[in-house]
């Protein structure tokens, strides 16, 4: 005789208690093309895991799944201990935030009115408020231009609130992005190549800021072509090969098989060359 449906919930959250995003057997299908197959993928609270793999593994794609942007032809993901919804926004407000991998910024404002943006998703100001001008809106607006003046200094854009989001270096453009995102205030923030684009300097700068937020008590989850940078970020790295994972586990273990040498570099036997070796910080797809 099977167990009560409401105990073996219980059994499952008291087992997973720390499982926070949690996508089981996923599948995307365009047509006659499977872009992601059967990929389960688990992240827990305070961790950093690592999503790699060659162009048009499928990254991308489980990621909008993961956010409710796309919804799976197959499988099921759960936040929280809860079914997605199916809006991106009410993926936001369950509690997680993502940049993309092309900049998404709103050019023609500035970078505190970036960060406000984010906030909309937990103000509780309705129009009425707005426009009247009503005094619970401009309680919530001084305290939201503190509260983005605060994330503009914790990813190290101090200085920057009234200019322009278009004519910030780009470097800081992603760094407003991620403030953005964390404005939604998440419990789980995904980035698509954050460092792409950015010189040794810059992808350091965004290294040291993933660690920040980690010991903020966030999770991260990120996809990145730089191999150095998500060997040294990550606690856990899956490697995602033309839809389906080849191989999951600490840093080192995948940095180190042989089929994820062979993903991107084509041959297991070819010699790691010392400026293209993508696993020792080149980028795979140059
Ligand atoms: N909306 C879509 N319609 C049809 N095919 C798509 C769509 N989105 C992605 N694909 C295809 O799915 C496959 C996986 O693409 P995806 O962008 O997820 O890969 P990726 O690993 O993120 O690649 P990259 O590293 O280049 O960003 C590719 O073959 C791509 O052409």
């Amino acid at each position: 005789m099977g167990m009560p449906v409401e105990e073996a919930m219980q059994q499952v959250q008291t087992m997973d208690r720390n499982v926070l995003l949690d996508a089981r057997n996923v599948t995307m299908q365009f047509g006659g093309l499977i872009a992601v197959n059967d990929v389960s993928l688990q992240v827990h609270s305070g961790e950093i895991v690592g999503l790699i793999g060659p162009n048009g593994a499928g990254k991308t794609t489980f990621f909008n799944c993961l956010t409710g942007l796309y919804k799976p032809t197959f499988g099921m993901v759960t936040f929280d201990g809860k079914p997605l919804p199916p809006k991106p926004r009410m993926v936001v407000r369950e509690g997680m935030a993502r940049t993309f991998q092309n900049i998404r910024l709103f050019h023609n404002m500035t970078a505190i009115e970036n960060v406000m943006v984010g906030m909309y998703s937990r103000t509780k100001t309705n129009a009425i408020d707005a426009v009247f001008r009503l005094p619970r809106h401009r309680r919530e607006e001084i305290a939201s231009t503190r509260r983005a003046q605060e994330l503009l200094e914790f990813v190290g854009l101090t200085g920057v609130g009234d200019t322009l989001s278009r004519n910030l270096p780009y470097g800081d453009q992603r760094r407003l992005e991620i403030a953005r995102a964390l404005a939604t205030e998440p419990k789980l923030l995904l980035l698509d190549e954050p460092t792409a684009g950015m010189n040794p300097q810059e992808t350091r700068q965004a290294e040291e800021l993933i660690f920040k937020i980690r010991d903020l008590g966030l999770a991260v989850l990120v996809i990145e072509h730089d191999m150095r940078f998500i060997f040294n970020l990550c606690d856990r790295v899956s490697c995602l090969v033309r839809g389906a994972v080849l191989v999951e586990g600490p840093g080192d273990v995948v940095q180190n098989d042989p089929r994820v040498i062979e993903a991107y570099i084509g041959s297991p036997a070819a010699p790691p060359a010392a400026t293209t070796d993508p696993l020792n910080g080149g980028v795979a797809d140059a």
